[in-house]
């Protein structure tokens, strides 16, 4: 994994919390600041619920607690299991941080970036059988987090998508091949063109979803369903999985430079700027009604 040097700063800041991977076993809810971890020692499933007010969004800060954590996960033998929720029952994540694209400081917002491809690399192509419990609403950076795990459960009543064309942005190829694998070609072209968020309902309906479980059973269904995939030996399943995503997260290694560069290009046009003061704008105004 490479690290920018704010991440690395944050790495130090947490080797000294007494967050270790033999402690694993124990309760680790006050690991970090955003997210609560609940380890089963017994059954190797680690639940990891996002829990950053108040959408759960991804800053730069966030991205790093999250890799860090999935890091020591990753090296923990005993860790098999990751099932992937909201401390938020309405919300699973609001996707990226907004403010981390408004007015930028061309050198964060690259790391910012980076941090971001950072753990779609560790969670897309994680050793750990992954489940997305989504409990909430889930657009954008919410839906691709969802969709590099092993298997999607969601609750009724919400609403999921890779909606950036609709704020008028560019899916960037990573979040729309996550979504091609998961859905096939077809839907991915129809859902990502047009920037669809789909309730709960059309999400199943096209594969993007595997299952719909009310909000309050959905820890439960998630673990049964995560039995299933620890019945298969690790190593034959991990090696498939690697199989499988490798072409996906090559492309993107391949890629990692330029990609960054595309983004800051991007997103630092003034029209782009502009769009996204008018769309912050509206967010803040739609809190207050
Ligand atoms: C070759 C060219 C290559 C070009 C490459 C370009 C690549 C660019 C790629 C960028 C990819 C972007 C991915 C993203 O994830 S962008 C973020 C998309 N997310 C959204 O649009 C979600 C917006 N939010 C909502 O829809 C709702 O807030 C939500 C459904 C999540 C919750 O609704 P609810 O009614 O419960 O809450 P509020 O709307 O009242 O919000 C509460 C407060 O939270 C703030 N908020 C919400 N979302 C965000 C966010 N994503 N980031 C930061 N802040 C957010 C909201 O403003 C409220 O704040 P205040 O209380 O302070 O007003």
């Amino acid at each position: 994994m490479i690290w920018g040097r704010r991440a690395l700063q944050h790495v130090k800041r947490f080797k000294r919390l007494p967050f270790q991977p033999e402690g694993l076993h124990r309760c680790m809810s006050a690991a970090t600041q955003n997210l609560v971890v609940e380890m089963d020692g017994k059954s190797g499933v680690a639940v990891v619920k996002l829990n950053k007010p108040p959408v759960n969004s991804f800053n730069l800060e966030f991205l790093t607690e999250i890799n860090i954590l999935m890091e020591k996960l990753e090296n923990d033998k005993s860790c098999r299991g990751l099932i992937l929720t909201s401390n938020n029952n309405k919300i699973f994540s609001g996707g990226l941080d907004i403010m981390e694209m408004y007015n930028p400081q061309p050198d964060r917002l690259a790391e910012f970036w980076r941090t971001l491809q950072g753990m779609w690399l560790s969670l897309y192509g994680s050793r750990l059988a992954t489940i997305a419990a989504i409990n909430g609403h889930s657009p954008a950076g919410g839906c691709l987090t969802a969709l590099s795990c092993d298997y999607r459960i969601m609750a009724p009543g919400f609403t999921i998508g890779l909606n950036e064309t609709q704020l008028g942005i560019i899916p960037p190829f990573w979040f729309v091949e996550s979504m091609i694998n998961v859905t096939g070609q077809r839907q991915a072209e129809v859902c990502c063109q047009k920037g669809l968020m789909m309730t709960t309902e059309q999400a199943h309906s096209i594969g993007l979803v595997d299952d719909v479980v009310p909000g309050e059973a959905i820890l439960e269904r998630a673990h049964n369903e995560m039995k299933n995939w620890l019945k298969v030996p690790d190593f034959a399943r991990q090696l498939t999985k690697r199989q499988i995503r490798k072409p996906t997260m090559d492309r993107l290694i391949a890629k990692r430079d330029e990609d960054i560069q595309n983004f800051v290009q991007f997103i630092t046009k003034d029209s782009v700027q502009k769009a996204m003061g008018v769309y912050i704008d509206q967010l803040k105004n739609k809190a207050k009604k």
